[in-house]
């Protein structure tokens, strides 16, 4: 008989990011997990040298030892973030990317604005992005930043493709398409997570600070049953 567990998020946390897109729910990982989690960026980031640090995609890093992404990618099986990402999305969460944004202090590259759902191809268009702050993210080093109900249209809007070298995306969307003052930062501490979803409009600063910079997002879709 499946077991029946227990729920992580409130029922107000889930009307909050239905509602607004995004969510900064009480729940925190544990000391132990953050501890496993934070050694394996560690060795991950160690595993490739020379390379910036700011969007790796797990799965696709040349020269990665396998171990590394292994304990890195660990994280998205988590029992507590599985089962919160299945309560946002109302069905059992199926992961389907795991990204590393790590910046480091000084030079940290900007995120531009963008919505998620530019990058993927999957349908339904239904996914929820489980940030996981490595260690402390703010205003001062560059935290994620939303742009609240900005999902609720279900739209996805232009976006212009930037050459620039010194971004984590490629693309931003247009300044014409969204109200840049309506921004909410947001601040987490190591081991704290936030939720998007996949149409709500977000970025980040450069990290100018003398503090690194380091979430984990995993990508969580609606499987079946
Ligand atoms: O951490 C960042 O600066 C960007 C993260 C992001 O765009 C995402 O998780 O979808
Ligand atoms: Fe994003």
């Amino acid at each position: 008989m499946q077991q029946v567990r227990d729920r992580v998020l409130t029922r107000h946390e889930v009307h909050h990011y239905h509602a607004e897109g995004w969510l900064r729910p009480a729940f925190r990982l544990p000391h132990d997990r953050i501890a496993a989690l934070r050694s394996a960026v560690e060795r991950f980031l160690g595993s490739n040298p020379g390379v910036r640090p700011e969007s790796f995609a797990v799965a696709h890093v040349e020269g990665l030892t396998d171990d590394a992404a292994v304990a890195l990618a660990d994280i998205g099986h988590d029992d507590d973030i599985l089962q919160l990402a299945s309560e946002v999305l109302g069905q059992h969460a199926v992961l389907h990317g795991c990204q590393l944004f790590c910046k480091p202090p000084g030079d940290g590259y900007e995120t531009p604005w963008h919505q998620d759902g530019q990058y993927w191809s999957s349908r339904p268009r239904a996914s929820c992005t489980v940030w996981v702050a490595v260690e402390d993210s703010d205003r001062g080093n560059g935290c994620l930043r939303v742009i609240p109900g900005s999902h609720r249209a279900k739209r996805l809007y232009e976006h212009l493709h930037e050459e620039r070298s010194d971004l984590t995306v490629r693309r931003r969307l247009a300044s014409s398409s969204f109200d840049e003052s309506a921004a909410l930062d947001v601040e987490l501490f190591a081991g704290e997570l936030s939720l998007h979803d996949m149409f709500t409009i977000h970025g980040a600063r450069p990290n100018r600070s003398g503090r690194r910079r380091t979430g984990v997002a995993l990508r969580f879709m609606a499987g079946l049953g």
